[in-house]
């Protein structure tokens, strides 16, 4: 268990204006290197910003695992369609992926797509 020491359980009255001056100085260099570190110009906007980004990281890590998980379906494809005579690359499959993408997600959709379809299979 932590033990906690009589100066950390001062109260305002009993805190000596150095210990004061300390803490403020402790806190402002917390909030100047969370500015740093999100840009942002204010606490709050910084906390928002940190909390915000540990879910873009969670939900990037997600992503990640997702790709992961379609190159080796895509390669269970490929290996089939190989083995059995065929070619690695099926375009007009290719044509439909872009496509979804392309649907769900304007422009950038058909590059995504590209870029997994890259992934999964390599440059053509
Ligand atoms: O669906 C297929 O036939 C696949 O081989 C999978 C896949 C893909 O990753 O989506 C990969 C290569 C092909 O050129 C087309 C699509």
């Amino acid at each position: 268990m932590t033990s906690v020491t009589p100066e950390q359980t001062a109260t305002p009255e009993q805190t000596s204006p150095e210990q004061t001056a300390a803490t403020r100085q402790s806190a402002t260099a917390v909030k100047s290197i969370a500015a740093e570190k999100t840009g942002a110009r204010t606490a709050e906007a910084a906390g928002v910003i940190t909390g915000a980004r540990a879910r873009i990281d969670a939900l990037d890590d997600r992503i990640i695992g997702l790709i992961q998980e379609r190159m080796a379906v895509s390669a269970v494809i490929q290996e089939a369609r190989i083995a059995s005579g065929g070619r690695r690359v099926n375009l007009s499959r290719e044509m439909e992926v872009l496509g979804h993408y392309r649907e769900a997600l304007g422009k950038p959709g058909t590059a995504l797509a590209m870029t997994l379809l890259e992934l999964c299979r390599g440059r053509v």
